[in-house]
């Protein structure tokens, strides 16, 4: 059951091939593994950002409840498996690598094997799909800090380049959209049709959020990361009301708040929100977690304990749509944007899939996009000191 058309296969003479691309680097946040691990981990996140101790333990107690593993690093072993394995089925020879920023395996030690592996050209294609600082400008971040550290080593490290935002890409929504008609069935029949649609993402500091995308092109209060999410949320209303034939009011929240209580951060908050869905006489409630990749502790945590704990108490029938994970379907689109950025830079013009009205993301971040509180070195755009 699809309800989003698949992109076509790629066509011309040579469909899987990953010229001038030698690998594939699956770059990601990393997370813990045991109770051990969690005070390093976030100490490594928050390096140099004068988080509140109080907000680390309390963010601490989450990973605890979960014996302190996050599930993020399964779940990325899980997608680097299931790209391996649809890469070979597809007949495409490109290897796929994996490195964190925060945990192990960590970014540096995998370019480092990379470099000694032999790989001149790699493509990193990293777990957030929006644009932001914190997902993608911190991850470029990252890999110029890496490549400066190898180069420090003695080594030539690889050119990195990195793939476009795939929020809109119909291997992104197709999923998505599926599961928020699989979480409906789940929900009683006498509420589904009074049911309303919760699209839910990472809260960003309103600072950051108006200045997200490139410059000059934010169109708007909460910049490009709002109005990728809004073109995101809107698709899959549109493509759920025509799947069920029941138009749902829907709207776009926030969720996983940090900082200090003074600074304005993206509202309203998921649980705020289902308080008023509440006072409104809301029959049920669909929360979507559009702003996730996979589900990970932001998930587990703050929506399907949290939140959901506020909309029993509410006595608000909820259920939680499903992320892409490793959905089949987000594999293929990986692989889809991963040839057509091959093709793009052997000087061909490939064609470039993205549903909803704002069309494919650029390739190369330009000078600015998605700028951090620091100006720092950023690899793989316009103003990187390695492309
Ligand atoms: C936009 C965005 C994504 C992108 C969406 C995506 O990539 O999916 C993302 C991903 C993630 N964030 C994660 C975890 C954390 N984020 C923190 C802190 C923060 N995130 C922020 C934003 C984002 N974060 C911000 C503005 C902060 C505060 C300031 C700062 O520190 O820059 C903190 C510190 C403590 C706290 O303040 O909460 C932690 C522990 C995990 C791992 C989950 C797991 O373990 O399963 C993942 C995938
Ligand atoms: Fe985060």
């Amino acid at each position: 059951m699809s309800h989003t058309p698949a992109p076509a296969a790629r066509t011309g003479s040579h469909p899987t091939d990953p010229t001038p691309y030698d690998a594939l680097l699956l770059l990601s946040f990393g997370g813990p593994e045991g109770p051990e691990d969690v005070v390093p981990f976030l100490e490594n996140v928050t390096r140099g950002r004068g988080i509140p101790r109080e907000r680390l333990e309390e963010v601490g107690r989450h990973y605890y409840l979960f014996g302190g593993v996050s599930p993020i690093n399964g779940q990325n072993r899980r997608l680097l498996a299931a790209l391996r394995e649809d890469f070979a089925a597809q007949g495409l020879a490109l290897p796929v690598h994996w490195g964190n920023r925060n945990w192990a395996p960590y970014l540096t030690d995998t370019l480092r094997e990379m470099t000694r592996a032999g790989h001149r050209r790699v493509l990193a294609v990293v777990t957030s799909a929006y644009s932001s600082y914190s997902g993608c400008r911190q991850y470029r971040e990252d890999l110029a800090e890496a490549l400066a550290a190898l180069t420090g080593e003695g080594l030539t490290p690889p050119r990195v380049d990195k793939l476009r935002v795939y929020f809109n890409h119909p291997g992104f929504l197709g999923p998505m959209t599926d599961g928020v008609l699989a979480a409906l069935e789940r929900l009683p029949e006498a509420v589904r049709d009074r049911a309303e649609l919760v699209f839910t993402t990472h809260s960003l500091p309103t600072a950051a959020a108006d200045v997200s995308g490139p410059p000059g092109s934010h169109g708007g209060p909460g910049g490009a990361y709002a109005a990728q999410h809004l073109d995101a949320a809107r698709y899959i209303a549109d493509a759920v009301r025509e799947a069920t034939g029941v138009e749902r009011p829907w709207q776009l929240v926030y969720q996983s708040r940090s900082g200090a209580p003074h600074i304005p951060w993206l509202e309203p908050d998921v649980c705020d929100h289902l308080e008023e869905l509440h006072a409104r006489g809301a029959g049920a409630v669909v929360m979507i977690p559009v702003g996730f990749v996979s589900d990970h502790m932001e998930v587990r945590y703050d929506l399907d304990t949290e939140a959901m704990a506020v909309a029993e108490k509410l006595g608000l029938p909820a259920v939680r749509s499903a992320t892409v994970g490793d959905d089949p379907r987000f594999v293929a689109a990986l692989r889809d944007l991963v040839l057509e950025r091959a093709a793009t830079e052997r000087g061909e013009r490939p064609e470039r899939c993205a549903l909803g009205a704002l069309g494919p993301g650029h390739d190369l971040c330009p000078a600015g996009c998605c700028p951090g509180r620091a100006a720092k070195p950023a690899a793989a755009g316009a103003d990187s000191p390695f492309a």
